[in-house]
């Protein structure tokens, strides 16, 4: 089953973007400050009203689906989430459980329990969020949408305020979901994640989508060079890619050509 955007249009932000994104694989969507990524991972968790085009899950439109249906398939993280009260971690992430309120209690516990522990929170779980550092609200946020075990995992950038070894643990997370038959969508500012983790990339410029594929075609250095203005390489083995990218002055000492 996949997740996919037909000709969707929203203002100016998004023009005519059509992308699929399959189940069992991770996707990342790269782009420049102000490309329209948030705006199309809100469009694909349905919470984003399109000027025109529309967002297909499986066989049907999303506005076929019942608020019930889509809060089961669709696990959302947004950028900087807001938490509306100020309740203890193992009370934030049972919130995730809401969509399945009819299922056995035993179920919605365990669910619970491997949230928290996916994200490292046992020994927070009674600490209120308001006295959480950022790295750790944030921890806690993605173990509420862990809980859901949606059908499809949509994160604005979900590694943003976490440590390396959290990020990678994440990651890891991630990759098993997806083998579970999940789909993973993922807003990464990181362009090696996405390289190295991510099975297909939709790379965004100005609202229109400019490269969609396996990372090693829509994000070669020819396409990083011209989205993002700046001198790329990559370096390394596949899986373990590093972006170097030139300093202005050094490349211009030896007299490589800068880009506007
Ligand atoms: N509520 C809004 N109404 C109108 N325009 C908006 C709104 N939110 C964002 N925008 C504009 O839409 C464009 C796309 O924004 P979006 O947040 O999707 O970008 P992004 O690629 O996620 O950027 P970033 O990397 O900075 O998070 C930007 O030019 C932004 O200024």
């Amino acid at each position: 089953m996949s997740l996919a955007t037909e000709n969707l249009c929203v203002g100016e932000r998004l023009r005519n973007v059509s992308i699929q994104c399959r189940r069992g694989m991770v996707t990342a969507i790269c782009g420049p400050n102000g490309a329209g990524k948030s705006t199309l991972l809100s469009c694909l968790a349905d919470l984003q009203e399109a000027s025109s085009g529309r967002v297909i899950l499986g066989e049907q439109p999303m506005r076929f689906k019942s608020p019930r249906e889509r809060a089961q398939w669709l696990g959302y993280l947004p950028q900087a989430p807001d938490v509306a009260w100020d309740v203890a971690v193992e009370v934030l992430v049972s919130l995730g459980r809401l969509p399945w309120s009819d299922a056995p209690a035993g179920e919605n516990a365990k669910a619970i329990e491997d949230a928290i522990s996916a994200m490292d929170l046992e020994e927070l779980r009674h600490r209120p969020v308001s006295r959480l550092s950022g790295g750790e609200r944030a921890r806690a946020l993605m173990a509420r949408v862990l809980a859901t075990q949606p059908g499809w995992l949509l994160a604005d950038e979900p590694l943003a305020s976490l440590d390396l070894g959290h990020a990678a643990a994440l990651m890891r997370r991630f990759r098993q979901q997806a083998q579970q038959g999940r789909g993973v969508v993922l807003v990464l500012h990181d362009l090696a994640t996405a390289m190295n983790h991510a099975d297909c990339v939709v790379v965004l410029d100005k609202g229109e989508v400019v490269a969609e594929g396996p990372p090693e075609t829509a994000l070669t250095r020819e396409i990083v060079s011209r989205v993002w203005k700046c001198r790329a390489q990559w370096l390394g083995d596949p899986g373990e890619r590093a972006l170097s990218i030139a300093s202005p002055s050094l490349a211009s000492e030896r007299g490589m050509r800068i880009l506007d």
